[in-house]
């Protein structure tokens, strides 16, 4: 079945920005949909191989990009002359790239944010970034769910969810992105896609902590389903739709991210339970693990909003203030048992 269906836009240029696992993939599913598709990475050595062997150096080794995909390290020649940008960058990046890429841009070319967090210290999700750096507020989108790169390089069956402020910009998205093997569903609410897809991060790490240590399928069930009555209120605290949380980019990914073998979160977390650092962890794998940065971001908006998010502290206090796993498993099971859904204004 081809990728390019029917009503889908078919751009002279479409640039994807970011070399990782995620932007390597994601050329795969714009290349049907364009004459050209070009990747920037920030390693000029990187891109050299790229385009020498159609394979990235580093990510996804044994995927072949399609023959329309070049790449590059400089940022005018990606952004100039873009119909849309495609943003795959980790989240500490995300500002610093975007500020550098805002004089190439065109000003009214729309942008997908496919990066997953919330930004510590400003609290700014990262459609919010892009905006704040490039402008067009209503040409920005963020698709998010449960998508391992290294299957979508299979092309293996999946859907994600792509939401803007705009109704158009995610239709525009929903298609550039969609195909017959990636199904991509539609949404209003940015704050509830966005913040899901950084809170799923911070409970997978904790269900990788407790795999780690032995845990259950029952406890990690457990962890998970509490993960999602956390990541709701989260998001209509932040003025996002709860009923966003029940979908791909909240239980859809959570369940991805919490179970599966490809992912780095919940990896990291086995890794940490066994001792290992962050550091040591992102540097031996070369992969960022956003659930931590997250676990900052949304810890920092739970103390400002008054948001009961357990499971988040927790994370973070294992993380950055030392505390025993001992003692961060006792403090969740000490807390008081109450009604299922709290916090989300029917049973307070
Ligand atoms: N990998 C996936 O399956 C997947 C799926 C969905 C969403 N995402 C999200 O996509 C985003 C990117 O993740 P990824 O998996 O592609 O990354 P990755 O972990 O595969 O690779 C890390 C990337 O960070 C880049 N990087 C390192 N330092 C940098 C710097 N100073 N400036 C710019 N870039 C720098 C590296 O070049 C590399 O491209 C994340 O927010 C992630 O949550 C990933
Ligand atoms: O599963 P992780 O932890 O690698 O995160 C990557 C993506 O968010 C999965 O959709």
């Amino acid at each position: 079945m081809s990728a390019r269906e029917e009503g889908s836009p078919r751009l002279a240029r479409v640039s994807v920005v970011g070399t990782g696992s995620w932007g390597t993939a994601a050329t795969g599913l714009v290349a049907p949909k364009a004459e050209k598709v070009v990747l920037w990475g920030r390693s000029p050595e990187a891109c050299e191989a790229i385009n020498r062997t159609r394979h990235n150096p580093r990510h996804l080794t044994g995927y072949e990009l399609a023959r329309n995909v070049s790449a590059t390290a400089d940022l005018a020649e990606a952004a100039s002359g873009a119909d849309a940008l495609v943003l795959a960058l980790p989240s500490a990046y995300l500002r610093a790239t975007a500020r550098s890429l805002a004089p190439y841009a065109g000003a009214t070319t729309p942008v997908l944010v496919l990066t997953k967090g919330v930004e510590p210290g400003t609290g700014d999700l990262m459609s919010d970034v892009v905006a704040e750096e490039l402008g067009r507020p209503g040409r920005v989108a963020a698709l998010s769910g449960p998508n391992h790169a290294e299957e979508i390089c299979q092309g293996s069956y999946a859907a994600a969810v792509v939401a803007s402020a705009e109704a158009g910009c995610a239709t525009f998205f929903q298609r550039l992105m969609g195909s017959h093997d990636f199904r991509v569903y539609a949404s209003a609410d940015l704050t509830g896609v966005e913040v899901s897809g950084a809170v799923k991060n911070v409970v997978a790490i904790a269900c990788g902590v407790a795999a780690g240590l032995g845990a259950g399928d029952n406890t990690l069930a457990a962890l998970m389903t509490r993960g999602i009555a956390e990541m709701s209120r989260v998001v209509a605290a932040l003025g996002g739709d709860p009923m966003t949380c029940m979908g791909l980019a909240g239980m859809g990914d959570l369940v991805a991210t919490c179970t599966s073998r490809h992912s780095r979160n919940r990896t990291f977390g086995e890794a940490f339970a066994a001792g290992e650092s962050l550091e040591s962890y992102q540097s031996r794998t070369h992969m960022v693990v956003e659930g931590a940065a997250a676990a900052r971001s949304v810890y920092e908006l739970a103390q400002k909003h008054a948001i009961e998010a357990p499971i988040t502290c927790v994370v973070h206090a294992i993380l950055y203030e030392g505390l025993p796993l001992a003692e961060a498993i006792e403090s969740l099971l000490q807390r008081r048992v109450r009604e299922e859904f709290y916090g989300l204004g029917t049973n307070e």
